[in-house]
């Protein structure tokens, strides 16, 4: 009883020192407000809300941005002292995340498992200097490299799918998870592809634990007082998987130190050329731009931001594709055009494989694996038709079919053709992958690696999908929880 007191005690202060130090912030700008979201209450404002749908973060995002759509594409909310704003406006969400480019402080409790400055984490200078040492480890020349890699690992997929030929729908998402989980840490530490499969189970195991916890410890806001924390175990339980994560990696970067320290060569993988992204991290802060402890979180930082992604929106794909049997055969004549009906993908493939390309931007407009794209304002950042307070934070949604139909269709269908003519600016404002400079680091890893999976299915199987059932959940991804079972048939 007397802790539970304590801890409402606790709640209670909280609430009332966020929303005087919010009241102060909201009358030191004069910027007129967009309309608000639906049921403000005074002092606390939207927070009811944020509690009313905590065990059901998709259905908040989802009815958020259609109500901020609604609006006009520019909404507020307050939560406590906090405001923010939506955007589903495609304009005035390329402008809000060009200018704002620091995280919001959301991220901060990621900072356990992915230190201070790392690339996905940190803002200004810090972030500016570490995305200009990375990006070459992600051009297409490097991503190039993996294509054995993305060949060898998408063979033995569509291997596994063998047993569901004509068995009738089953859950495909799970193979998706386990392939690109497996190829991302063969990419990214340049383990052995046999050693792959129980290196992911156990680094993915206590990943996925973790960001479960700290999206609870974000949700459920009493609990980032450390005391009630504690009083829960759950800073013990944090702590053990940070160890897990960070032992798992230490140990692979050691390995690599200790044999670049002695000029170990050694032959990468299955005899394929590509150099992992530890390496090339390795190789770029040779001269000293990067301690032991941050390339070890920048590889982190990899997995983290690359594992569900690419697995999420290939199991999208093939959902679209099962319910459009008209893109599927455009997808399948133009892969059996340009790549044939047995060879690997390779390099000069890839640009000729307009369709299969306009299938991945589709995806991404309809079902984006990244819902949200949260920043703070640090400065007032004028957008069409209003204009941002500093101190605020913006929430920009993909989520929302983010382009206006080029080709008079209405824009929730799902119709690749839209991108096949797409103008610079439309391509511009396509907010799957991110907008601006902060967008995705591995945009081009991540949809040479999906061209080469949908190369691979579509000249084996046909596909058959029902997405009336399908229900979504969301924490840093957006991800399917059922009705996403596919049908397989073996192409003749
Ligand atoms: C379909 C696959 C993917 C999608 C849809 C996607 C989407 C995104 C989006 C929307 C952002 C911007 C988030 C924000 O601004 O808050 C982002 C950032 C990022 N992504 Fe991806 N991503 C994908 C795959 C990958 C992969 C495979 C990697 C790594 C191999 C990766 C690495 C990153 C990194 C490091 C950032 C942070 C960039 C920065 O802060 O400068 N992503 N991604």
């Amino acid at each position: 009883m007397t802790m539970l007191t304590g801890i409402l005690s606790v709640c209670v202060l909280c609430l009332v020192w966020l929303t005087l130090k919010g009241w102060r912030r909201a009358r030191s700008s004069e910027h007129k407000l967009p309309p608000a979201m639906d049921g403000e209450l005074p002092i606390i404002g939207h927070m009811h809300i944020v509690i009313y749908y905590v065990t059901n973060i998709y259905k908040f995002m989802k009815t958020l941005s259609d109500e901020c759509a609604q609006k006009g594409g520019v909404m507020y909310g307050k939560f406590g002292s906090e405001l923010y704003y939506f955007i589903t406006d495609p304009q005035d969400s390329l402008i809000a995340a060009s200018a704002c480019l620091n995280r919001n402080y959301a991220y901060n409790l990621a900072k356990v498992w992915l230190g201070n400055n790392s690339l996905v984490l940190s803002g200004g200078e810090t972030w500016k200097n570490r995305r200009k040492l990375l990006n070459p480890a992600f051009s297409l020349p490097v991503i190039h490299g993996f294509l054995d890699v993305f060949n060898s690992q998408a063979k033995k997929l569509i291997n596994e799918f063998k047993p569901y030929v004509g068995k009738g729908p089953f859950d495909h998402s799970v193979y998706f998870l386990k392939t690109s989980s497996e190829t991302l840490c063969v990419g990214t530490f340049g383990i052995n592809p046999r050693e792959a499969a129980e290196f992911t189970e156990k680094y993915e195991k206590a990943l996925f634990d973790l960001i479960r916890l700290l999206i609870k410890k974000f949700l459920r806001f009493w609990l980032q007082n450390r005391l009630i924390y504690k009083l829960f175990g759950l800073k013990k339980k944090e702590d053990e998987l940070v160890h897990t994560l960070h032992s798992m990696s230490e140990k692979v970067l050691q390995e690599k130190l200790h044999d670049r320290k002695n000029k170990v060569l050694k032959t990468q993988t299955n005899g394929t050329g590509y150099r992992p992204f530890l390496d090339l991290i390795l190789d770029l802060s040779e001269n000293g731009a990067l301690t032991d402890r941050e390339i070890r979180e920048e590889t982190d930082t990899i997995i983290f931001t690359g594992i569900e992604s690419t697995s999420n929106q290939l199991t999208y794909i093939l959902l679209l594709l099962g319910a459009h049997p008209d893109v599927q055969n455009k997808l399948y004549e133009e892969v059996l055009d340009i790549v044939g009906a047995e060879r690997d993908v390779v390099k000069d493939d890839l640009n000729k494989l307009v369709y299969t390309n306009a299938v991945i931007m589709e995806s991404l407009r309809v079902l984006p694996t990244v819902p949200l794209i949260l920043r703070s304002v640090g400065q007032d950042v004028k957008l069409k038709n209003y204009t941002m307070r500093a101190g605020s934070h913006c929430l920009i949604f993909p989520l929302m079919p983010n382009v206006k139909s080029t080709s008079g269709t209405e824009s929730d269908q799902f119709r690749p053709e839209r991108w096949l003519n797409a103008d610079s600016k439309t391509q511009q404002e396509f907010a799957g992958f991110g907008l601006g400079k902060r967008a995705c680091l591995g945009r081009t890893y991540a949809i040479v690696m999906m061209k080469v999976v949908l190369a691979h299915f579509i000249r084996q199987y046909r596909v058959q999908a029902d997405m009336s059932q399908l229900q979504l959940s969301a924490d840093f991804a957006m991800k399917p929880v059922s009705g996403h079972e596919i049908s397989i048939e073996r192409r003749t």
